[in-house]
């Protein structure tokens, strides 16, 4: 079994002293950032100039500044920017600041891993990746949870990287739910995996193509969002919360008997292959190179990607009927 690390495992304190600048203030950014501070650790926040979130940081009652001060001001430097831009900042407003001894921190491998940043030899690396999205970060820290997250070094300068690694997953929640070590290539492979297979491609297009064949087949569009997208939360809560067992427990013993006989029909053995070749594409680096040639020539695949599904008649049926429901907040 993996050694996993909670709370007790954690101390703080390694913080104490130490400031940490979050560079981004996005899904991730604000969340990291925000914990931290609850959580009694000195923060700042690093934007580019006329960055959307620059009043939304100070509104917060967070200290905002550029990049380069931020990180002149710290000894944690947190890369929460997107993937494609960290090489860029890092290269033109980053690099030059770093002081020995600092720690520069990531939230997911891509850019270590695929070789866009090449940090000096005189700072810590280390990685906290949380399993979830960032305003969920945010949401179940302020509910006193917290949310998993993997850790690992990929330098040690300091000799102190590692204690560092799980006082920042303390910060921000992550040791109350439990933080894993890993490395950079498996994070990178792994989190890269589980969004296009599983969590994001995967599960969209599943809903989709049930959510379309009850339309095609003359059923009523809000029946088909309810049925195919709306019970997915609540199945997957279940499944959140007790694994498959709670989900089987709940259902009725025909959908049990519905999920054995159906579903290996819909992931068959096609699907699994195709998992292997997706995960091959990510372990040569053609997924990561396509991805940075694609931002590279400003993204037209993505963009018209992006715009055509916003077009798919779930969308609209979804907003209506979410309207309607009042505890559901955007
Ligand atoms: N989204 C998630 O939940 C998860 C993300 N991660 C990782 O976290 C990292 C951040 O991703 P995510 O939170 O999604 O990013 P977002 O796109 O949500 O936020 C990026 C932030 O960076 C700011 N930014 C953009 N360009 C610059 C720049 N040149 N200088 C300074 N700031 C800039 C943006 O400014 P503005 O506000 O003006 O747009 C924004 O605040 C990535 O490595 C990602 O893989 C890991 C786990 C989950
Ligand atoms: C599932 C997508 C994710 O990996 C995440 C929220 O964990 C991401 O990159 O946003
Ligand atoms: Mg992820
Ligand atoms: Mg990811």
């Amino acid at each position: 079994m993996a050694k996993m690390y909670y709370e007790k495992d954690a101390n703080l304190d390694v913080l104490e002293g130490k400031k940490v600048a979050v560079l981004g203030y996005g899904s991730q950014g604000h969340a990291h950032a925000l914990n931290l501070k609850d959580s009694g650790v000195d923060v700042v926040v690093g934007l580019y100039e006329g960055s959307k979130s620059w009043d939304k940081v100070k509104e917060d009652g967070l200290t905002v500044m550029n990049v380069e001060d931020a990180v002149k001001v710290s000894n944690v430097i947190m890369m929460l920017l997107p993937d494609t831009k960290q090489k860029k900042v890092f290269d033109d407003n980053v690099k030059a600041n770093l002081k020995e001894g600092d720690a520069l921190a990531f939230a997911h491998g891509f850019n270590i891993h695929f070789n866009q940043i090449v940090p000096p030899e005189n700072v810590d690396v280390f990685m906290v990746a949380p399993k979830g999205p960032g305003h969920l970060v945010r949401r179940v820290y302020k509910e006193g949870k917290g949310v998993p997250a993997l850790f690992a070094v990929y330098q040690d300068y300091t000799s102190n990287a590692k204690e560092l690694s799980l006082a920042y997953a303390s910060g921000i929640g992550a040791t109350r739910a439990g933080v894993l070590e890993t490395t950079f290539k498996e994070e990178t492979e792994t989190d890269l995996f589980g969004e296009q297979a599983v969590l994001c491609g995967g599960v969209t297009e599943l809903i989709k193509a049930g959510f379309d064949t009850l339309v095609k087949a003359g059923y009523q569009k809000e029946i088909a969002y309810f049925e195919c997208l709306h019970e997915m939360k609540l199945i997957v809560d279940l499944l959140y919360e007790g694994g498959f067992e709670k989900m089987r427990y709940s259902i009725s013993d025909t959908a049990e008997y519905g999920d054995y006989m159906v579903g290996k029909r819909i992931v068959n053995e096609d699907t699994r292959k195709e998992m292997e070749q997706v995960l091959k594409e990510i372990q040569n680096g053609k997924f990561a190179k396509d991805w940075i040639v694609e931002n590279e020539i400003n993204r037209p695949v993505f963009n018209s990607f992006r715009n055509k599904e916003l077009e798919h008649p779930i969308v609209e049926v979804g907003k209506n009927l979410r309207e309607m429901m009042s505890w559901i907040n955007d």
